[in-house]
């Protein structure tokens, strides 16, 4: 396949297992298997929703797309071009166009530097040399993110939550990204200001074109900002949509108790959608459960799902939706399943 013909990203069966915790004896014991084997596909200009619960290995996935973290297995093409474990020199190139948005606007931010100095770092290091000169660049990525341009010589702890979020989005905007990986955005955000921060990136992705990875657990943002919608589970995708199909007419039980979880939820009849309650939390990652590893929290579990790891297989009439569970059923059917 030519790289012009390749998705912007193309991630297959990427696994990140990270030593387990010492014992008594000092020995490691197992291994965290935070993602356990994942398929992804980011087309140019796309937007992706990555969701679960805490622990469900959404982070971990960002960091390995980003390659702040060297994945144990599987690959990860851009544009065609395998990065998997592409040195530090052969990434250099790529680095600029593949971009991270952190969580947390307090640490992500280097206290001693000027907003200037982190602005124009990408451009530095990345030789990039703009019309202008890098600063008049700098100047005007603190326009584009909604940030006075005098405020050059500031320092991080001069603004607030939302306007040092900004400047996070404006230093992964300064080397002309093509794909943001956003990790939970604005959950650290007062919730008056998250409206904000989701706008302003909508708006620089309809303006600029950036694909976007956008993990979050609240699923109602997710719906607002995303094309398509990627549930993971444990280290897994347990199912994948477009976000229509996936809101509309999610087939997992997982995804329909994330769904039920979101207030006010409305269901597919555009009735109140049954809450369904999950109890526990999710598994430990180095001890995950045989066979589908939702199985121990859901209520249509059977002998086969202990036994058996449910393919993600596309439903008949959608292959864009693909679905790993060896009993899925639209919304609609789940009260007689659990009855
Ligand atoms: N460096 C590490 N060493 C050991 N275990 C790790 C490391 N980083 C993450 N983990 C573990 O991997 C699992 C997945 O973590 P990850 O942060 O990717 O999940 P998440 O879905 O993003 O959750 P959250 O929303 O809480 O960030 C968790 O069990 C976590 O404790």
């Amino acid at each position: 396949m030519s790289t012009s013909e390749a998705p912007l990203l193309e991630v297959a069966g990427l696994t990140k297992h990270f030593p387990g915790p010492r014992s008594l004896l000092r020995r490691r014991v197992g291994a965290v298997r935070a993602v356990d084997g994942i398929d992804l596909t980011v087309e140019a200009g796309e937007s992706i929703g990555l969701v679960g619960e805490s622990g469900c290995g959404k982070s971990t996935t960002g960091r390995l797309i980003t390659r702040l973290l060297e994945p144990s297995g599987g690959t990860i093409r851009y544009r065609g071009q395998d990065i998997t474990h592409a040195s530090r020199r052969e990434l250099a190139p790529i680095r600029a166009q593949i971009q991270m948005v952190f969580q947390d606007p307090y640490s992500s931010l280097n206290p001693r530097h000027t907003i200037g100095g982190i602005l124009r770092a990408p451009l530095d290091v990345n030789n990039i040399d703009p019309p202008g000169g890098r600063r008049e660049r700098v100047r005007e990525l603190l326009d584009t993110v909604g940030l006075n341009p005098e405020h050059y010589n500031r320092f991080p702890h001069e603004f607030s939550g939302g306007q040092r979020q900004r400047i996070g989005i404006a230093r992964a905007l300064a080397a002309g990204p093509k794909l943001i990986v956003a990790d939970e955005p604005v959950s650290a955000l007062d919730v008056s200001i998250q409206a904000q921060v989701i706008n302003l990136l909508a708006d620089l992705r309809r303006d600029l074109g950036i694909a976007f990875v956008f993990i979050a657990h609240d699923l109602a943002v997710v719906r607002h900002f995303c094309d398509r919608v990627v549930v993971m589970y444990l280290g897994r995708v347990v199912e994948s949509a477009e976000r229509g199909a996936l809101y509309e007419d999610a087939h997992h039980p997982y995804t329909h108790a994330l769904l039920s979880a979101v207030p006010g939820a409305v269901g597919p009849g555009g009735g109140r959608r049954e809450r369904i309650r999950l109890t526990g939390d999710v598994p430990s990652p180095i001890n995950p459960p045989s066979g589908c590893h939702f199985r121990t929290r859901c209520h249509k579990a059977r002998d086969v799902c202990a036994t058996t790891v449910p393919p993600l297989t596309a439903l008949a009439g959608d292959p864009g939706h693909r679905v790993a569970c060896h009993f899925p059923s639209p919304a609609e059917t789940l009260a007689s399943v659990r009855g």
